[in-house]
């Protein structure tokens, strides 16, 4: 439960135990401050021990995001992981209607350790006080699941996530939703003209896959269809323009738009979304070998751009180039996001601060943005200036170049993708190489996320397809 000590529920409580809370409370200092927790002895049947946290009511609106929500998000987990080793399985958390789903989020994100034998020791089962039923609450549960599965995928190494075992994880998690799955290989990929996808895959001994998701529910609010599209290199070497070996093992989390695509997927379906959502995921591995790309190499994309392969680094917007255009060519979205770890320089611009987001649609920009306010996993608006095309179109020997050098390689990514949109799709682009979790980060300045991939930014992508179709 989170209080203050001074809440309805703390007094409630300690009338029945005719005020023995309030003074074991008052021998351990009185209630907590902001970011402590004070565990006491229950004498209440119904539980073993009460979990008191402080929460704080800081509130900034610079900040961007719903502070009130974050700080219950923050009280949450440093409950929950007060709880740690202590083999308490159930955990009933006092919270009040506005603020369930955080609650509900951060007790799961909290819960989950990327060593899933450690997770034996969190408590796993959550509820409201007095099992009230909340809606919201179990809303918060289903989104804080669908990050732990996306930080669950990136976190596997290469050898056990290949296109082909993540295009069967797909099937096996979303068809018993009610997701349609289609699996293709690479005969599919080469007979779709995917060139510049295929141009990333051949180097790997590795088939490539091509996944297709489709939730399309009786019930809906609206009849337009959104689409969701995921990078998804279970392992990027640099191919012939190889990376340097330290840290080259994080490059196993270079799906992480995958991940995010396909978790968003699982709680769409889980939250019965009242609307038709198509995800797209092209799977490949970059790898270095007689078959790969080689700089200088020139491909003619599925839209029949031809494109000059500069870097065969800057692998995650060819596989994405096709991708796109096909997505948008074949289920004719009213709105398209794509989630990418596309690039170091979204690193360098925003760490993991925020999501950069391209997006020349305010109508879907405002979208993201309040949906990032309100998971606290927030979105940042990055220029996607004519400016930026100019600096990769056109090149020596193509119409575009995959590469537009140092200065600004987030926007020059981004634009180099817009030209496989066509310019009526509103879409937005998402480059989570920063927020991802590439850079495993400790729990602060997120008490919610440990150590390891941290799937994000999923549960801003799922709120806003619940602002979207609500
Ligand atoms: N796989 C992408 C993004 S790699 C992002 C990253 C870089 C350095 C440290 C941590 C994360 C890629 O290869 N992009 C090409 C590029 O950015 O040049
Ligand atoms: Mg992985
Ligand atoms: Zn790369
Ligand atoms: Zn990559």
């Amino acid at each position: 439960m989170i209080e203050d000590g001074t809440s309805q529920t703390f007094h409630e409580l300690n009338e029945k135990s005719g005020s023995i809370l309030q003074k074991h409370l008052d021998a351990l200092g009185g209630p907590p401050k902001a970011g402590q927790v004070r565990q006491l002895p229950s004498s209440d049947d119904e539980f073993d021990i009460i979990t008191i946290v402080g929460q704080s009511n800081k509130a900034d609106p610079s900040e961007n995001r719903d502070v009130n929500l974050e700080n219950v998000r923050a009280a949450v987990a440093n409950g929950v992981k007060a709880l740690n080793g202590l083999e308490i399985e159930k955990v009933q958390i006092a919270v009040d209607s506005e603020t369930a789903q955080a609650a509900g989020e951060s007790a799961k994100m909290t819960s989950w350790t990327y060593k899933a034998d450690k997770r034996e020791k969190i408590p796993q089962q959550f509820s409201v006080f007095k099992n009230n039923s909340i809606e919201s609450f179990d809303q918060g549960l289903i989104l804080g699941e669908a990050q732990n599965l996306a930080r669950e995928l990136m976190e596997l190494p290469g050898n056990l996530l290949t296109p082909s075992i993540f295009a069967d994880k797909c099937v096996e998690l979303l068809e018993p939703l009610g997701v349609k799955v289609n699996v293709h290989g690479a005969d599919w990929i080469k007979e779709q003209n995917m060139n510049a996808f295929w141009s990333v895959a051949k180097g790997s001994s590795e088939e490539p896959k091509f996944v297709e998701m489709i939730w399309d529910p009786e019930v809906k609010n609206r009849e337009e269809t959104f689409a969701l599209v995921g990078k998804g290199v279970t392992f990027d070497s640099g191919g012939i323009s190889i990376k340097p070996s330290p840290n080259m093992g994080d490059m196993r989390g270079d799906m992480g738009g995958a991940a995010v695509t396909v978790a968003t997927m699982y709680a769409a379906a889980k939250l019965k979304i009242p609307g038709k959502v198509v995800a797209t995921t092209p799977l490949a591995e970059n790898m270095p070998s007689s078959n790969a790309s080689k700089p200088g190499d020139v491909v003619i994309a599925r839209n029949g751009k031809s494109i000059q392969i500069d870097n065969t680094d800057a692998e995650g917007r060819l596989l994405l180039c096709d991708a796109l255009d096909y997505t948008a060519e074949v289920y004719k979205p009213a709105a398209m996001i794509d989630s990418a770890t596309l690039t170091g320089a979204m690193v360098i611009a925003l760490g993991d601060g925020a999501t950069g987001v391209f997006c020349k649609d305010n109508e879907l920009w405002n979208l993201i943005e309040k949906s990032g306010h309100e998971t606290g996993d927030r979105a940042w608006r990055m220029p996607h200036y004519q400016h930026y095309f100019d600096k990769i179109s056109p090149t020596h020997n193509a119409e575009l170049n995959n590469t537009g050098g140092r200065d600004a390689g987030s926007a020059t990514a981004a634009a180099f993708l817009s030209a496989f949109v066509p310019p009526n799709v509103p879409w937005a682009h998402l480059d989570i190489a920063g927020v991802g979790g590439i850079f495993p980060s400790e729990g602060d300045p997120f008490p919610y996320l440990c150590k390891g991939m941290s799937g994000r930014p999923t549960r801003t992508i799922l709120q806003t397809l619940v602002n979207y179709f609500q």
